[in-house]
């Protein structure tokens, strides 16, 4: 399933296996194409839904975006095809399956795997930014374990080229930046702080500004009213590391090549992250 093929896939092109999970948008299945025997996934998206949602131009800067994209650490969209109903698109197969699982089983994540997982996103983003493109929907949810056991960035549904600025709000709020939730102007610093949303989370188990209502989340977000829980234990060195991406000024916030040489990062991350 080279991107060299830049052919008129069909339904016909492969089996379609187990089903690996359920969007708002549709389901993803395994699939296998027929004349490589190559494993895929297989998301298949209903165009009722995305026409009723308006996000049509948002997959085709997806498709467009990711097809510029080769990351380790970033899910590999091959390519599209369509029918008369469904959009289908043809992702790289992530053997262990939904980070957030994992994290729902594990309550929260050893310093060594937190430290490793933050810093192989750090280098995916740092490789994004590179190319002018900032994801804005990292979360758990998102992220994907592939056949070694790293971390892979998937669904660029909400990436931009940061030329342009335009967004709506959907899903979770715990994730969104200040300037995002105060909607004022944003740029790739916005990454940086979901980051350090996630490292928080991947420690804690919970997001920093949790809260049973919306409107207290988006306090708690504009205040950077972060606390850190007696329980579990969490050394004072990956706190400063938090403290230091989860700040209100965007400008502020720790670059993300200075996060790889952060003294947590440095002393719990695998090399090969
Ligand atoms: C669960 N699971 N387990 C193993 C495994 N291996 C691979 N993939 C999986 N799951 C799919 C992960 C995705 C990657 N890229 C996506 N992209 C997307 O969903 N894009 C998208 C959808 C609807 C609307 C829009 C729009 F229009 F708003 F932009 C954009 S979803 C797997």
């Amino acid at each position: 399933v080279s991107a060299g093929e830049q052919r008129r896939w069909t339904l016909n092109d492969f089996d379609i296996g187990k089903p690996l999970g359920r969007g708002k948008f549709g389901h993803v299945y395994l699939a296998r194409e027929k004349r490589s025997n190559h494993i895929v996934a297989l998301k298949v998206l209903f165009k009722s839904q995305l026409q009723q949602s308006q996000v049509e131009h948002q997959l085709r800067r997806e498709v467009e975006i990711q097809s510029h994209l080769r990351h380790p650490h970033i899910l590999r969209l091959y390519g599209y095809f369509y029918d008369q109903k469904r959009v289908y698109l043809i992702l790289e197969y992530a053997p262990k399956g939904e980070l957030y699982k994992e994290l729902q089983k594990c309550k929260h994540f050893s310093e060594r795997r937190a430290a490793t997982y933050v810093a192989s996103l750090a280098r995916a983003l740092i490789y994004c930014h590179g190319k002018h493109v900032i994801h804005r929907d990292i979360k758990p949810e998102n992220l994907l374990i592939g056949a070694q056991g790293e971390l892979k960035i998937a669904d660029f549904g909400w990436s931009v080229h940061t030329f342009n600025r335009r967004r709506t709000m959907c899903g979770t709020l715990d994730y969104l930046p200040p300037e995002m939730v105060e909607s004022t102007e944003h740029d790739a610093s916005v990454d940086i702080w979901s980051l350090g949303i996630l490292c928080y989370e991947f420690l804690y188990g919970v997001p920093p500004f949790e809260a049973k209502e919306h409107s207290d989340t988006y306090r708690r977000i504009v205040q950077v009213d972060l606390k850190f829980p007696p329980k579990p234990i969490v050394s004072s060195v990956a706190k400063d590391l938090i403290s230091q991406m989860l700040v209100k000024d965007s400008t502020q916030r720790l670059p993300l090549h200075k996060l790889l040489e952060h003294p947590w990062i440095v002393q719990n991350a695998e090399p090969s992250g």
